[in-house]
């Protein structure tokens, strides 16, 4: 559908694109990525025909552009630029019916009863008709830019151009615009071209994305090319860790300033203070800790500053527990957007805190366990909705700096250590008496201070990982042990 070969363009004697090849396909959305002066303005005035070209050959629908007429042109290819060239007074209407110029038949060229349908449907589609009357100019830039998208798209174009469509728009309006082409793309197979400059946004909407640099693509791929974060520091000349977006299977980039707060280690042993009473746990600390844990809040990977173990009844009816959570750290003053929440109906005047330290890494933890809800993993029924007291919650704060992969081995440490405590004092699961690998709604958190040297293991063959093992183990026995006394 768009056909670049051996391109050379450029401004007289400042060839900027050299020797350039690109294939995009009838239907795709490719983005065209690239830092500042990469010429990707330059590519886009070759495509629109805005930039002669040096040598080389540009086909649209298999056609040179050389020999297309204007009007052939603005048939099939609808042009959005980032320079708004508007200078009479015209109605948002007016602009919009420009696009169906190149449709009109005869000398007159008037609106026939499909231009207008045409101009309704993209004025309904880009949400500006209740503007079809303002003048052009008395409206705003993100308004504007949703006139000119409605007009391209009145040209009903096979190829639509964009240079950063969404350069003066907020959130909402990005996200807004860019959906609309999205599903102008695939409901009318049609083929996109943009120039974004925000790499996560090209991530979540770009079939297809190219990297130019120096005037030549470095390389043209899916959106997992974004995961090269070497080939991304070449190009851009910044420190960017990838990550996948939390709901969809594409990339995230985020930026690592080189400018950082002057944090200096703090001491851990006197940077928390706890709080217990017969309500709740809370252990606050000065400073954010790295944390991963599955909470009813502060689940996944954060860094979070507050941790709550909070007392409920044993008939407690859950229907939101995390809308009971939030509404009790908001009585308490707690931040539950910083915070870690989660329940038991333990006494909690029966939690064991214990600390260790090995090989100059202090750690502590925090057990409440009752076993009423005791499960084998390993067995086939499925306990029903709990009924007695009977969770696992561990709290284990460490002053350690670990990678997430040391996290997660830290997490799974912590569990194996819980396991071989419910093993060792012959804890059943009441259904299939068999020995119990967890109670049906254990809690577990492990959280770090992220100071000193980074640790890239925390399993059971490092030194980290027995510490955590030692101290959850004799934590967890005792908390089990004082449960079963009663
Ligand atoms: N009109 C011009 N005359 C001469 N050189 C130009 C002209 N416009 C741009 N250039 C040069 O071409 C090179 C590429 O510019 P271009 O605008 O294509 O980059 P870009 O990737 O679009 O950058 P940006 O992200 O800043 O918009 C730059 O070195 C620039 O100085």
């Amino acid at each position: 559908m768009i056909e670049v070969c051996s391109l050379v363009g450029g401004y007289g004697n400042n060839t900027i694109i050299s020797d350039l090849h690109l294939n995009i396909k009838k239907g795709e959305f490719f983005t065209l990525l690239g830092p500042n002066g990469s010429g990707k303005t330059t590519l886009f005035k070759l495509i629109t025909g805005q930039l002669p070209i040096e040598s080389g050959d540009i086909l649209l629908s298999g056609i040179p552009i050389l020999s297309m007429s204007k009007l052939e042109k603005a048939k099939k290819v609808a042009v959005l630029s980032q320079e708004i060239h508007v200078s009479f007074d015209y109605t948002v209407e007016e602009i919009i019916s420009l696009g169906r110029y190149p449709h009109q038949k005869g000398l007159l060229k008037q609106l026939s009863k499909r231009d207008r349908d045409v101009i309704n449907e993209v004025m309904e589609l880009t949400q500006v008709s209740h503007y079809r009357k303002t003048q052009f100019r008395m409206i705003s830039g993100g308004e504007k830019q949703r006139v000119l998208l409605a007009k391209a798209l009145a040209q009903e174009p096979e190829i639509l151009l964009l240079d950063e469509p969404t350069n003066h728009l907020d959130i909402k309006h990005t996200f807004q615009m860019l959906d609309l082409i999205k599903k102008r793309q695939k409901e009318k197979d049609l083929t996109v071209f943009a120039i974004l400059h925000d790499l996560n946004v090209a991530s979540l909407y770009a079939d297809r994305v190219g990297l130019l640099h120096e005037g030549k693509f470095l390389e043209v791929g899916d959106v997992n090319t974004l995961r090269k974060a070497d080939q991304l520091k070449t190009v851009y000349e910044v420190e960017v860790k990838t990550q996948s977006h939390p709901t969809l299977p594409k990339p995230q980039l985020l930026m690592t300033p080189n400018y950082s707060e002057p944090t200096g280690d703090f001491p851990f042993s006197e940077s928390y203070n706890i709080k217990q009473n017969d309500q709740y746990i809370h252990v606050q600390f000065e400073k954010p800790l790295k944390t991963i844990s599955n909470g009813v809040l502060g689940e996944g990977i954060q860094w979070l500053q507050h941790f709550c173990n909070f007392h409920v009844d044993k008939n407690y009816n859950c229907d939101d527990p995390k809308a009971d959570l939030q509404s009790w750290m908001k009585n308490k003053g707690i931040p539950s957007e910083l915070a870690v929440g989660m329940m038991t109906a333990v006494k909690l005047k029966d939690m064991v805190m214990m600390s260790k330290e090995t090989e100059g890494i202090s750690m502590f933890v925090l057990v409440t366990a009752g076993v009423g809800n005791a499960v084998d993993i390993t067995s086939n029924s499925l306990t029903k909705k709990a009924r007695t007291i009977g969770t696992i919650n561990t709290m284990l704060f460490i002053d350690a700096h670990f990678t997430d992969g040391a996290l997660v081995n830290g997490y799974m440490s912590a569990t194996e250590a819980k396991v071989k405590a419910l093993h060792d004092l012959q804890v059943k699961d009441p259904h299939t008496h068999t020995l119990a690998t967890s109670t049906s709604t254990d809690a577990l958190l492990v959280a770090l201070s992220q100071q000193g040297l980074q640790t890239a293991y925390a399993g059971s063959g490092t030194v980290v990982g027995k510490g955590i093992g030692q101290l959850v183990y004799e934590a967890t026995k005792k908390a089990i042990e004082m449960n079963l006394r009663k």
